[in-house]
């Protein structure tokens, strides 16, 4: 039966990060997952994942200043860039955490390739020390306009380049869609550097119940490559989180 992950970062926003775990594991998720958990204690969230006996699948480093979103591609920001992977492996490493997301930014070109790959082998040389995994997420252009890592063809040249066993796709079906399409296909293909999958309505970004994707069908193909990890519910309710959770029942 395929698991999912609650990703806190949309899901019970209106409850702290202790009490949205909790939430979730009430709801019958496998996993949790958020954004930037840094404003909460590590040890509330380590407390609130003891109890529920759920694992926070991933965070993200910190998106820098108002309008950012992301550090490590940026030239010149580097060591902004190191400390928001420091920090996220950290907090990481308090809670249990496997993946850590590390986020691009706003930026283009050779030198914001070469910026994002150097910065790459750094987190991927600290998240090894901690027998972690690193991740890299495309997003798409509607949304985050001007963000440097827009394709999973972009991802997996930067993965290869960075030549690290711990670097990995995160494979969100929702930009994925709206960048590349093909899921069923690209699924497959990229599977061997799929680190997490991610999955919401498209175009709406609501409940997997709607829009232009058939997730009966996208779920039944990843179990089918023998994915079995659970995949990551981010999408924004339309009304409470609780109302919206029909889909998980079939
Ligand atoms: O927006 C997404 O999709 C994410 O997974 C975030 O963690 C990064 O913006
Ligand atoms: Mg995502």
């Amino acid at each position: 039966m395929t698991k999912f992950s609650a990703n806190l970062g949309f899901l019970w926003t209106e409850l702290s990060l202790p009490d949205a775990v909790r939430a979730a594991k009430a709801a019958g998720f496998d996993a949790v997952e958020c954004h930037w958990p840094f404003e909460t204690p590590a040890e509330d969230v380590a407390a609130a994942l003891k109890e529920t006996g759920l694992t926070m699948l991933g965070l993200n480093t910190v998106r820098g200043n108002p309008g950012e979103n992301g550090l490590c591609a940026l030239p010149g920001r580097e060591a902004e860039a190191k400390a928001a992977i420091d920090q996220a492996l950290a907090y990481a490493e308090v809670i249990g955490t496997p993946n850590v997301h590390v986020m691009a930014g706003f930026a283009k070109g050779p030198e914001a390739h070469a910026t994002f790959v150097a910065n790459l082998r750094y987190a991927c040389e600290q998240a090894a020390k901690l027998g972690k995994t690193i991740l890299i997420e495309p997003l798409n252009h509607h949304d985050a306009p001007g963000y440097f890592l827009g394709t999973s063809a972009q991802a997996v040249e930067i993965i290869k380049e960075v030549g690290a066993p711990n670097i990995k796709l995160m494979f969100d079906c929702y930009h994925l869609q709206i960048m590349e399409g093909d899921l069923t296909r690209r699924l497959t293909d990229r599977l061997p550097v799929i680190g997490h999958i991610q999955f919401a309505s498209v175009p709406e970004r609501t409940e997997p119940d709607c829009g232009e994707v058939n997730y009966d069908h996208i779920f039944a193909h990843i179990a089918s490559l023998g994915y079995d990890a659970p995949l990551g519910a981010e999408y924004k309710p339309r009304g409470t989180t609780d109302e919206g959770l029909g889909w998980m029942k079939g």
